[in-house]
């Protein structure tokens, strides 16, 4: 639906040049709500941008539903802008029009009549929970009615791409919340596919099902957000997870340990079913070995459980590695630990 194939965007500014895209692949599919994060400056926007034909890639191409952007006229362009509508972290109303005249943008340029105009705005109205509010000014809604009308304004056209700029960082946890629920009803209930740029993890892990981090112009890592969550390979991405899901022991645990340097630690990651079934328990009974559980967290990611423990074994070293098997075996899995505490302790 959206690709980004080797896509490359060169800024030249008083003869400085930026590169603020190096080279993204990136594929979203029908449906998907896909979250790009990444720190300040990693490029987020312009990728968005990209999108959203208001910037054109400098090497690379994206496309839409198949088809590259730069291939299109002006014509078929306009047209293809109607299919995506956009919020912003700032809502960009128009402070001096009514809530309903904000709404009715999109639909007066498209030149509809006034009675359809009427009537779609006060669906659109309805939808976001804000139909006592056609008669408002901007000045006078909180934030998160503020993006409750931009986002009706973004579904005038009915567009079948949402793109989302931050829409949510400038609103408090309570607002953030409903504004997701909000985006995620869109994406279920008008088959909507929607893109998410944003720096907070929890946006992320509240609604999206597919995940891009950035870093320096280039995606350094993407995936289903399970996936992702679950095992984090890039430092940043670790650093970003850590934010939302504790999966690493406390200091004073850590600490305890250095008496033990050396001994096998390993962390377990359970996804889905084997985050409910009594492993360890099994484990425990199965095997003549010592388990000793430094640290166990359970989230909720996706609808599914993701669990995460970091263990102690110590025993023959036959039966640790049958008990390791025992584990892979049920859907765990398994990454030793061993050699961080190690390193940790020297630091
Ligand atoms: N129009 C432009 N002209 C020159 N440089 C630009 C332009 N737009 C973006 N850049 C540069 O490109 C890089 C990426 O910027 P971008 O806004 O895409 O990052 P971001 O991840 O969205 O950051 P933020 O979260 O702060 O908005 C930055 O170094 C920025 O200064």
């Amino acid at each position: 639906m959206i690709e980004l194939k080797n896509a490359y965007k060169t800024f030249t500014r008083k003869g400085i040049t930026i590169e603020a895209l190096k080279g993204i692949n990136l594929k979203v599919e029908k449906g998907d709500i896909f979250g790009v994060i990444g720190y300040s400056g990693a490029g987020k926007s312009t990728l968005i941008r990209l999108v959203n034909y208001l910037e054109r890639p400098t090497e690379g191409q994206v496309l839409v539903d198949g088809r590259d952007l730069g291939t299109y006229n002006d014509k078929e362009l306009r047209s293809a802008k109607k299919n995506i509508g956009m919020i912003f972290q700032h809502f960009n109303l128009l402070e001096s029009k009514k809530v309903f005249d904000n709404v009715a943008i999109p639909l007066v340029l498209l030149k509809k009549n006034k009675s359809e105009i009427r009537q779609r705005v006060q669906e659109l109205l309805e939808f976001v929970g804000l139909s006592d509010k056609a008669g408002s000014y901007p000045s006078e809604l909180s934030g998160g009615q503020k993006q409750r009308v931009g986002i009706a304004r973004a579904l005038a056209s009915n567009p079948s791409i949402l793109l989302c700029d931050e829409a949510t960082s400038a609103l408090d946890p309570q607002t953030t919340q409903s504004i997701l629920q909000l985006l995620k009803r869109i994406n279920a209930e008008y088959n909507i596919t929607v893109m998410i740029i944003t720096h907070e993890m929890s946006v992320i892990q509240e609604i999206c099902n597919k995940v891009a981090v950035m870093e320096e112009g280039r995606i350094i890592e993407q995936g289903s957000v399970l996936e992702v969550f679950g095992h984090p390979q890039h430092e940043t991405t670790k650093n970003f997870v850590k934010t939302v899901v504790q999966n690493s022991m406390t200091s004073s645990v850590e600490k305890s340990l250095k008496a033990e340097n050396g001994s096998l630690l390993y962390k377990l990651n359970f996804v889905g079913k084997s985050a409910s079934e009594p492993i360890l328990y099994e484990l425990i009974r199965s095997f003549d070995i010592k388990v000793n559980i430094l640290f166990a967290n359970m989230t909720e990611i996706q609808e599914t459980t993701l669990g995460t423990a970091i263990i102690q074994l110590s025993g023959d070293r036959e039966l640790v590695e049958d008990a390791l098997a025992f584990l892979t075996r049920h859907g765990v899995s398994v990454e030793e630990v061993e050699s961080y505490v190690f390193d940790h302790n020297n630091e």
